[in-house]
């Protein structure tokens, strides 16, 4: 049996939102031995234990209250909730916060030569799909009603083995759709990993590491987005070049040993710096521009 006083948190076991999840707890300091085969995991430096499961268990596990935490796709989220609803439920959870990665967009696609004018075209259809709600919701708008044809993986397949019409399922390169011959026609939903906590108060202890956790997710997210930059950069200059920098209202000028006329300039920037503008600082007269990955930060 698990110890719950432990926090315990729901993971995907594998697929495309794994290594991210796995990396991010590493970077947030916990110490996790992830072996293949082990479904938990403990870690050794904090009172927390990693359940990994199906991704499209893990809404249920964290609104049934089984484990306390939760890392799952907004859309395998947002289906398990229709679905509880439609069921007469009222499933409750707290979103603590999305994450930067797991985007993806649910959209329907159909055959490339189908000519599409319009939701109303897709009036008594059969479409293949895993999120039968989202999709529902979204045709429901347009007064459209559809046959489902419900198919847990490899939904592309479906027009072409003569399951269904069109498809509604994940894109993010578009790659998969283009190997099956099927085009995009309309994005019904945008996804990004989250995190989810269950309803109800957690222990104190517990809480307190939640709180912890989010603070330390909040710090390796914003250094994930931000570069730090140095650079020299002549005096006269130097109004024109932080005008060029992304959210530079605030550098650290310091000066050069050797040179009176130029200093140097460091700066935290949300934003990466394109090679325009390195470009355009190196003709105002800059030099030595670094442009470097920030590992933490902590406001
Ligand atoms: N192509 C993609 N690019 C980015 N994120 C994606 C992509 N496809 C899916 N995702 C996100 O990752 C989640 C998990 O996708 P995956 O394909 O690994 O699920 P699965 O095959 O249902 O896995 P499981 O075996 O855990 O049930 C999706 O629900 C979605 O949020
Ligand atoms: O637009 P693309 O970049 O091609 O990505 C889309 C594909 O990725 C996901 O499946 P995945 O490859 O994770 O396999 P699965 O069917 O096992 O879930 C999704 O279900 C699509 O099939
Ligand atoms: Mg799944």
């Amino acid at each position: 049996m698990l110890d719950n006083s432990r926090l315990r948190i729901a993971m995907q076991k594998s697929g495309r939102l794994s290594d991210e999840s796995k990396k991010l707890l590493a970077q947030c300091g916990i110490k996790i031995n992830l072996q293949e085969q082990r479904l938990i995991a403990f870690a050794e430096n904090m009172p927390i234990d990693i359940l990994r499961v199906r991704d499209d268990d893990i809404p249920g596990l964290v609104i049934d209250g089984v484990v306390d935490i939760g890392i799952v796709g907004e859309n395998v989220l947002e289906e398990e909730v229709l679905d509880r609803k439609a069921e007469g439920q009222n499933p409750q959870f707290k979103q603590l916060r999305r994450l930067d990665f797991g985007a993806c967009r649910l959209s329907i696609a159909a055959p490339r030569d189908f000519d599409y004018q319009g939701p109303k075209c897709l009036q008594d259809l059969r479409v293949a799909t895993t999120y039968p709600h989202l999709l529902k919701r979204y045709l429901a708008e347009y007064n459209v009603t559809f046959n489902t044809c419900l198919l847990n993986g490899s939904v592309e397949v479906a027009p072409r083995a003569g399951l269904a019409d069109v498809i509604c399922d994940l894109v993010s390169s578009g790659a998969t759709l283009e190997a099956n011959g099927l085009k995009e026609i309309e994005v019904i939903y945008q996804s990004k990993a989250c995190l989810i906590q269950r309803s109800g108060e957690l222990s104190s202890d517990k809480q307190a590491l939640v709180d912890k956790l989010l603070t330390r997710i909040q710090g390796v997210i914003q250094a994930r987005e931000s570069k730090y930059i140095m650079l020299h950069a002549p005096t006269d200059a130097l109004e024109k070049i932080v005008a060029l920098l992304p959210g530079a209202e605030d550098p650290t000028i310091l000066p050069l040993a050797n040179e009176k006329n130029r200093v140097a300039l460091h700066m935290v920037s949300t934003e990466s710096l394109f090679w325009e503008t390195m470009e355009k600082l190196k003709a105002l007269g800059a030099s030595s521009i670094l442009v470097l990955p920030i590992e933490k930060m902590m406001e």
